[in-house]
């Protein structure tokens, strides 16, 4: 073999060598931007359309669509023109770590005016919250019920893309201070979360992690102390079940303009974040409905987390019916049955996982 046969042949090693790690580089980047924004926990996609939405195993997913104009409007003088001198219901707390369960917070009727300046101002140390409403009680809440629906070139809009399978069942403008943490709880719809100002952590769980969370009703006893992280010891030893879900969470920090798909019957909470001075961490959600399910709704659900009408004639028949009966037992006897009924229904379970 002559010497130049030898040396183009490691030129070719060597060009295929950097070629490559080129290759590597090239991956690695691309499987960051794919994982981007994850935080914590399990990895997050980030995706362009809206194609996956309805397949029944669909996890949360960051869309990278358009939302509107709103994301460069919405300042707090435009908010001012649309709902100034409306009188809304905000929720205030000393706290950041608002918890439905033990209620530590309250309800107070502000006008919208004072409340946006509360909330960028220095406030003494309270923590604000709106979640929009319809002046009708027993509707669910619209952008236009509170006046800001209408302005077609600064307003919000998800693309129709993404909204066509399904039918929409309430739009949502929340508006936060600083630091404020919304409690973990599940929805029962899925739901477009979509940051318009500010910044927002989202911390999610997998529905097949409800048993480790501690919830009653639609919400979790433990509030949203996840976000405490200095008593997360203290939280998993009142708390010891939430660590193995802790372990799995999927997190994402939402900034302007994105849309987190967050499928029906995760459990999330929510951390408010500014973004530079402003301190008000604003989003709209608009929650929607598969049509292939839509029958099973409740239409009296106006916050969009009443059960699905056969799962409140199971836990009514629950209540009502099979506790009374094991409660009249003896205790190894009841212990027995109820171990018995919990591992028919853990079968039930893993069934319905596999075949969703
Ligand atoms: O961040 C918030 O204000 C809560 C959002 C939420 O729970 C939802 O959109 O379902
Ligand atoms: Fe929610």
């Amino acid at each position: 073999m002559s010497v130049m046969a030898t040396s183009s042949r490691k030129t070719a090693l060597v060009g295929l060598l950097s070629l490559t790690s080129v290759a590597a580089l090239l991956i690695r980047r691309v499987l960051r931007a794919w994982r981007a924004r994850g935080l914590g926990g399990t990895p997050f996609q980030v995706v362009q359309s809206g194609s996956r939405l309805l397949d029944p195993q669909v996890s949360p997913l960051l869309l990278k669509v358009s939302i509107g104009h709103c994301v460069r409007s919405w300042s707090d003088d435009y908010l001012r023109r649309y709902l100034g001198g409306h009188k809304i219901q905000v929720h205030v707390s000393d706290t950041p770590f608002l918890n439905f369960a033990s209620k530590n917070f309250a309800y107070e009727v502000a006008d919208f005016d004072s409340f946006l300046s509360r909330l960028q101002g220095e406030n003494g140390n309270k923590f604000l919250y709106y979640r929009s409403q319809h002046s009708k009680r027993n509707k669910a809440a619209t952008l236009e019920a509170i006046g800001l629906g209408g302005d077609v070139d600064h307003g919000f809009s998800l693309p129709d893309e993404l909204l066509l399978p399904f039918e929409t069942h309430s739009t949502v403008l929340r508006i936060a201070s600083t630091g404020l943490s919304m409690w973990l709880h599940y929805d029962v719809c899925d739901n477009f979360l979509c940051c318009i100002r500010g910044r927002k952590r989202v911390i999610l769980f997998h529905p097949d992690d409800i048993g480790l969370l501690y919830i009653s009703g639609s919400s979790s006893a433990m509030g949203s102390r996840l976000f405490a992280e200095a008593d997360l010891p203290q939280l998993w030893k009142e708390f010891p079940l939430a660590k193995a879900a802790w372990k799995r969470r999927h997190e994402i920090e939402l900034h302007a303009g994105d849309v987190l798909f967050l499928p029906a019957f995760w459990a999330h909470c929510t951390q408010a974040l500014p973004h530079e001075s402003d301190k008000a961490s604003i989003s709209v959600n608009t929650f929607v409905l598969r049509r292939d399910t839509m029958s099973l709704h409740d239409p009296k659900d106006v916050w969009a987390n009443r059960e699905l009408l056969p799962a409140q004639d199971a836990v009514k028949a629950f209540e009502e019916k099979i506790l009374p009966s094991l409660a009249k037992l003896p205790a190894t006897a009841r212990s027995f049955y109820c171990r018995k009924i919990a591992a028919q229904l853990q079968l039930e379970a893993e069934a319905a996982s596999a075949s969703g």
